[in-house]
């Protein structure tokens, strides 16, 4: 049997060979694609009238073009690979067999030929499972065809770094853990990493994990949560290929600047990026016809901090409950019959009487939301009319119709409506505006947007076959069963209570199988990867958590210190700064965007290239990062300075333990 060294050389010869075989035919293709052009151009004046040329012409073109592309893939992939192509190897002895093969495990599947034996499997191959599920002894994987059963013989581990071979270790002697801390001791990337080499087995298992239609995972900060999510869309696009696209997956993420930080991944992973969306972005765009702008959850959060308001509170929470929503339906009971007013309508010889559109409107189209009825109504009495006269209408004939028809409401204005729902439900109505100065609170924003669901026809969303739910503690009841409402498809939830932005820590795990039904299934993570033994410990204080396990890597203690202002404190973060580090990333977190600003402005003084983080930032760059602690959530630092309040209250404390986990190997928490 060949060692990890020798079999590199052998594969990179192999992976040269196969990179100068596709060099070639992109470089044919694109000579193809020449010649086509160069056809048309010289002939499309004699092609025949009728275009079936020109199109015979343009489908080849296209066929050739996107063969290309395959090809281009195809080279960047190998191209990948051939800096490091693999990462491990299990050599497994079939029960049935007397000698052990070998199986070398990377990021992508390699072999001589399309339907040959792999020289390298992907990672997210059936028998590549063996690799993170097992140590030395009896093992077995699921094959397409049934379980395998048999003997591990030996596990590797290789560190490969551009072709060449850093080390080789033989894994059941537990290097494991050595290699996961090298990994995690090494300083923060601007992204996050993907970890293929060292997914742990019980995150292996929520990866592969395609039998739960709804998989909710509660994880401590810092357990992989994010990883876990990103690694398990690369398995299930590459698992079921047919069925399921990129385009088919949606993340709801919190901001752009975590979309930007997780956009890596599944590139490296040779899967396309994914669309991504945050859900607060989406209602705006769904009420942009009612309002002219949201608030969004980083103002409600900013106004907290601000002027701290009880009964603000309280009403934001009352808004979003499950009560509210019963109130909503009764509200919605009543509508059928107040926002009714039916009369004769007589067009053109065809005329319906009251009786008779009460029948359409109530038996009929029942089933219909209440504002989409008279639509279905009109269209009805379009198709008669068309139907008899055997002619379309004109556009006038059409909007006077529609005029009539649609006067039978009393209004359609959402913005009135939803604005009686509040009264209705003992709450102060919205404030009496034209459009132009229409600006929604963030406590209304999604009772709004539920109440257009049930009064219009919603357009769903059947293209999402699998949507991604980052961040889970952060959405309230009522988002939930808008969500559910829209995506009826599969979804990974992620998130973890301790991280709640509010008040109170909110535990969505009580409410969520209600909502998304039985075939939920919730796994709870509690071993931490990110920080150092010192930083999880000081954090769990915080929260006053209690149950996590940490992995054991050391680092310096975490430095507590009052200050009599923000100033001051700022002025020791600079003192820090200005020493020689050797860190990647900082972040210097506050808890309000005002603080922010401040220490940005001061910092810059000293840091030409320091960067300010807010809610439109889009990116975030190595070196002094300044945001709130709220924009800094799900991302990672190596180093971070928490400016927080003595004054203490429930979002305060939250967002220290927020800021607190986000760093890697030093924490610096400051009080003014
Ligand atoms: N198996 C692993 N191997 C190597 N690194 C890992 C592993 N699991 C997690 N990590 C690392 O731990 C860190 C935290 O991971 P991630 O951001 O996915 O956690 P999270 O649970 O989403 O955290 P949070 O909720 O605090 O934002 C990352 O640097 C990630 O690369």
């Amino acid at each position: 049997m060949r060692d990890g060294k020798s079999y590199l050389t052998f594969i990179i010869e192999k992976l040269q060979q196969r990179l100068k075989e596709v060099d070639s035919s992109i470089s044919q293709g694109q000579k193809e694609i020449e010649g086509m052009h160069e056809y048309y151009w010289e002939n499309y004046t004699e092609m025949d009238q009728y275009g079936y040329e020109n199109f015979d012409n343009q489908q080849a073109l296209l066929q050739q073009v996107n063969a290309n592309q395959e090809q281009l893939a195809l080279k960047h992939r190998l191209e990948r690979m051939l800096n490091a192509p693999f990462f491990g190897r299990v050599d497994f002895c079939y029960e049935d067999e007397d000698t052990p093969e070998s199986f070398y495990i990377g990021i992508g599947n390699f072999s001589e030929q399309t339907g040959q034996v792999p020289y390298i499997y992907d990672w997210r191959a059936p028998v590549s499972s063996l690799f993170y599920d097992f140590d030395k002894g009896p093992a077995s994987y699921e094959a397409p065809a049934g379980v395998l059963e048999g003997e591990i013989h030996s596990k590797w581990q290789y560190k490969i770094r551009c072709g060449k071979m850093i080390y080789a270790f033989e894994s059941d002697i537990k290097i494991d853990d050595d290699i996961l801390k090298a990994e995690l001791g090494s300083n923060g990337d601007v992204q996050l990493k993907n970890i293929v080499r060292t997914i742990q087995k019980e995150q292996n298992a929520i990866i592969r994990n395609t039998k739960d239609k709804i998989l909710v995972i509660q994880g401590a900060a810092g357990s992989g949560k994010t990883s876990i999510a990103l690694h398990r869309i690369a398995y299930l696009l590459y698992h079921d290929r047919k069925h399921m696209k990129s385009s088919n997956i949606l993340i709801l993420s919190p901001n752009s600047v975590f979309s930007d930080y997780i956009s890596h991944i599944l590139p490296e992973l040779g899967e396309e990026n994914i669309q991504e969306m945050s859900f607060d972005l989406f209602a705006y765009r769904e009420l942009r016809d009612t309002v002219i702008d949201c608030e969004d959850r980083y103002d409600q959060i900013e106004r907290e901090l601000s002027c701290p308001d009880a009964e603000a509170q309280d009403r934001l929470h009352r808004k979003q409950s499950e009560e509210f929503l019963g109130l909503t339906e009764v509200f919605l009971a009543n509508l059928e019959d107040s926002l009714m007013d039916f009369h004769e309508v007589s067009f053109k010889g065809i005329v319906k009487t009251e009786a008779e559109l009460v029948n359409l409107f109530y038996f009929k189209f029942q089933d219909l939301p209440l504002l989409s009825r008279m639509e279905a109504i009109l269209e009805h009495f379009t198709d008669e009319y068309e139907t008899l006269y055997n002619r379309r209408l004109s556009e006038e004939e059409e909007e006077k119709l529609s005029q009539e028809f649609m006067g039978m409401y009393a209004t359609r204005d959402l913005y009135v409506l939803y604005s009686q729902l509040l009264e209705e439900s003992g709450f102060a109505p919205l404030p009496h505006v034209s459009y132009e100065k229409r600006v929604l609170a963030y406590e209304d924003v999604y009772p709004m947007l539920y109440l257009k669901y049930r009064l219009y026809q919603k357009k769903g969303q059947k293209n999402i076959k699998h949507l991604v739910i980052d961040e889970m503690q952060d959405y309230s009841f009522l988002q939930y069963t808008i969500l559910a409402e829209l995506f009826p498809c599969k979804m990974t939830i992620l998130g973890d209570c301790a991280q709640t932005m509010e008040e109170q820590q909110q535990d969505v795990l009580k409410f969520l199988p209600g909502i998304l039904g039985r075939h939920t299934r919730t796994i709870v993570m509690n071993k931490s990867y990110r920080n150092t033994v010192e930083i999880a410990r000081y954090a769990n204080r915080l929260a006053g958590l209690t149950d996590m396990e940490l992995l054991e890597r050391h680092g310096k203690e975490v430095e507590e210190q009052k200050f009599a202002c923000q100033e001051e404190a700022l002025k020791k973060v600079l003192s820090h700064l200005q020493q020689e580090s050797p860190y990647e990333t900082t972040a210097v977190l506050t808890m309000t965007e005002q603080e922010a600003l401040m220490a940005y402005q001061y910092l810059k003084e000293y840091f030409q290239d320091i960067s300010y983080i807010d809610r439109n930032s889009s990116a975030f760059q190595k070196g002094i990062t300044v945001t709130t602690f709220y924009l800094a959530k799900g991302l990672e630092f190596d180093r971070v300075f928490a400016l927080g309040r003595k004054e203490k209250n429930g979002l305060l404390l939250q967002a220290e333990y927020i800021c607190a986990t986000r760093a890697l190997h030093e924490l610096y928490m400051y009080e003014s």
